[in-house]
């Protein structure tokens, strides 16, 4: 079974540490949401799992060893993003005899139909492409080339909404027709949030989260209503954020500890709604207490910096 870990994973760039002390375990045939913002440490992880980088401290394993310096791991693990770039003499379909070559389980054929069904002319370079072009053709080669692990880096940066929709279908066929590990990052992952089996969080180079998806989402809850009864029905919780959508009214995020419950009363006026995927990993990564409504407020009172 494939399995992917990180033991203490370290990554420091001349004196910045882009990820620390991350210990993750990514186990079987799954799709995984790897979200953080930006900066957080995503891309440093997924380049760690790739073996394009080698860790400063600690380990990353898959395949039965360190990825670094593997020619197992290179052999069933593929890494594409918005920035994966091809040779500039090859065109599309040059590139896609290449990675025939390379990946024996790639699907030559649905690669070119996918390519056809995007609008993607083969006798075109990589480097012509626009940016949601290269995107969805990276996607398209990343999915088709069947590796065991799967490592897609923001994988719908900029593409219009009707390409992420196909693309999303895109990822949950080949994922049925071919199950492996695939680990997706970003922070706008929104069309995504249903696949996702498991969920990680990277906050400032740490994990913060690795939990089932449902679960997480389970725990996040948005509570709005007058702002005395909110302030009642959630004393005691961990609140993430707070504010005032109307004078006298609030909404207010919480978080619940796994397996507990929440009491709002009937008759307060109390509106409880969940939260999706990526609402509850802003509120659970949010900066400022109060937000950007915060910024503004203490400029006008030109409170100092
Ligand atoms: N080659 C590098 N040299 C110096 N610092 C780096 C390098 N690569 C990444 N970093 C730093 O490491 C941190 C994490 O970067 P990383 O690209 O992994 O974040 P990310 O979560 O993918 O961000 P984004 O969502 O904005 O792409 C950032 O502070 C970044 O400036």
């Amino acid at each position: 079974m494939i399995q992917l870990e990180f033991e203490k994973a370290e990554k420091r760039f001349q004196g910045k540490t882009a990820l620390r002390d991350l210990t993750l375990s990514l186990e079987g045939e799954k799709i995984v949401g790897l979200l953080g913002r930006n900066g957080a440490g995503k891309t440093t992880a997924m380049k760690l799992a790739a073996g394009f980088l080698k860790p400063t401290g600690g380990d990353v394993r898959a395949f039965g060893g360190p990825v670094f310096n593997s020619l197992l791991a290179s052999a069933n693990t593929i890494y594409l993003s918005e920035d994966t770039r091809f040779p500039y003499t090859l065109t599309l379909g040059g590139i896609i005899d290449e990675l025939a070559r390379a990946y024996p389980n790639f699907d030559r054929g649905l690669a070119t139909r996918l390519m056809d069904y995007f609008t993607l002319p083969s006798f075109m370079k990589h480097a012509s492409l626009s940016k949601g072009m290269r995107n969805t053709f990276n996607l398209i080669a990343g999915l088709t080339a069947r590796c065991p692990l799967t490592l897609l880096d923001e994988p719908l940066n900029g593409m219009d909404a009707a390409v992420r929709k196909d693309l999303t279908s895109v990822l949950l066929k080949e994922f049925i027709e071919a199950p492996r590990l695939i680990v997706v990052s970003g922070h706008q992952l929104q069309g995504l949030e249903d696949l996702f089996e498991e969920v990680a969080i990277i906050d400032k180079g740490r994990l913060l989260i690795h939990e089932e998806a449902d679960a997480f989402k389970e725990r996040f809850k948005r509570i709005s209503g007058k702002a005395d009864a909110v302030g009642a029905a959630t004393e005691g919780l961990r609140v993430l954020s707070r504010r005032q959508s109307l004078p006298g009214m609030e909404e207010t995020v919480i978080e619940m500890e796994p397996g507990t419950a929440l009491f709002a009363p009937s008759g307060a006026g109390l509106t409880v709604s969940s939260l999706s995927l990526n609402d509850a990993y802003i509120a659970l990564t949010g900066g400022m207490e109060g937000g950007i409504d915060r910024v503004y407020a203490d400029t006008a009172r030109k409170v100092k910096p």
